[in-house]
């Protein structure tokens, strides 16, 4: 599932984002979704591009540059701003040094290398949900307070139900009355099955019977929420791992995916959040929501590099629609390409 496809244009091309990034075949309801969300994941990144790309272009005031320590020192504070962090900013300025150490260069050919770097970093993210062989494929969704799970979970599911696949959802934040309202009403929009505790249960228990349903009405996926929580608080952090047990006491296996919810705007503090939600909950994806907001959408570097956690998707706004499957080369592309 891609519906956020990656252009099929040449290196050299300096293309207007939203139309050169149309997919390359058009006239599936899958691809017109993702045309549409191609200008949007342009207009998402707006922010996070506006700090890069124009920071960039500032370096270049005269024609050309010669790319010393002095160019590279300047490109590296440039990079960093956008909370991509001191490693892959480091990949990014060695390999414009190795390219072009003692050269005067021209913008695009350091943006070029540049998007190229980003591209190669994060080569092997993309937005597919694990599949379990026979379903239900059971997937559960981590992250702290207000990052945009429920949200995440209605997007996800519209899009799921849209392509034809049955779901049931769990609501596993039990301790937050709107937040299971929030998602019975995603379930009423969409036209799917929901599961609810009642207020205070044992989100475990909601969870169990979420899985139940699913196998019991054969339906494709099994989502379930859980209530925010700061990854330095153990004793939510060992309900996660409960949750997690029981799940896969009435699933062996399950859960297949569990999809950690950042929020763009938190920037480096989303690190930290991934270290301690990959150690205590087995993290296997991350979406990364509200991107549409924040000016760091760069952290998506890091969180690739330190913990090998693959960014699944990417939420672009609050409505049904705005979640994008994740794509390097369109993401590195809307980075830089303005
Ligand atoms: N702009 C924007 N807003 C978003 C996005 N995703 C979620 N939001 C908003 O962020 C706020 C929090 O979203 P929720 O889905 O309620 O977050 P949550 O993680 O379930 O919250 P808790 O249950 O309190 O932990 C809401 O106002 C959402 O509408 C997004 O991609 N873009």
């Amino acid at each position: 599932m891609a519906f956020w496809r990656s252009k099929k244009t040449s290196e050299t091309d300096e293309p207007n984002e939203a139309s050169a990034n149309a997919p390359s075949v058009s006239g599936s309801a899958d691809e017109q979704q993702g045309s549409g969300l191609l200008s949007k994941i342009a207009g998402g990144l707006q922010k996070t591009r506006r700090v890069l790309g124009t920071d960039i272009r500032d370096l270049f005031k005269s024609e050309g540059r010669l790319v010393d320590d002095d160019f590279l020192g300047e490109l590296f504070a440039r990079l960093i701003r956008t909370d991509m962090g001191t490693g892959p900013a480091n990949k990014i300025r060695e390999e414009v040094a190795k390219q072009y150490r003692g050269r005067v260069v021209h913008l695009e050919e350091v943006i070029q290398t540049i998007t190229q770097e980003i591209r190669s970093q994060l080569s092997q993210d993309h937005g597919e949900l694990a599949k379990n062989d026979s379903p239900p494929t059971v997937v559960l969704v981590v992250g702290v307070n207000g990052s945009g799970k429920t949200t995440s979970i209605g997007k996800l599911s519209h899009y799921l139900h849209a392509n034809g696949h049955s779901l049931v959802l769990g609501a596993g934040d039990t301790f937050r009355a709107a937040a299971v309202e929030q998602l019975t009403i995603w379930a009423g929009r969409i036209g799917c099955e929901i599961v609810t505790g009642k207020s205070g249960a044992d989100p475990a228990s909601v969870a169990y019977q979420t899985v139940d349903k699913a196998i019991e009405v054969g339906a494709d996926y099994a989502i379930i929420d859980t209530a925010g929580r700061l990854q330095t608080q153990s004793n939510l952090m060992q309900e996660l791992q409960k949750i997690r047990k029981v799940i896969d006491k009435r699933l062996p296996g399950a859960p297949h995916e569990v999809l950690l919810v950042l929020d763009a705007t938190a920037g480096q503090n989303a690190i930290s959040q991934a270290k301690g939600f990959s150690e205590a909950a087995g993290c296997t994806g991350i979406v990364l929501a509200k991107l549409d907001g924040s000016a760091k959408g760069g952290v998506v570097l890091p969180i690739r590099e330190q913990f090998q956690l693959p960014v699944k998707f990417v939420g672009l706004g609050e409505g049904m629609e705005d979640m994008a499957a994740f794509d390097p080369d369109s993401f590195a592309d809307a980075l830089l390409k303005g």
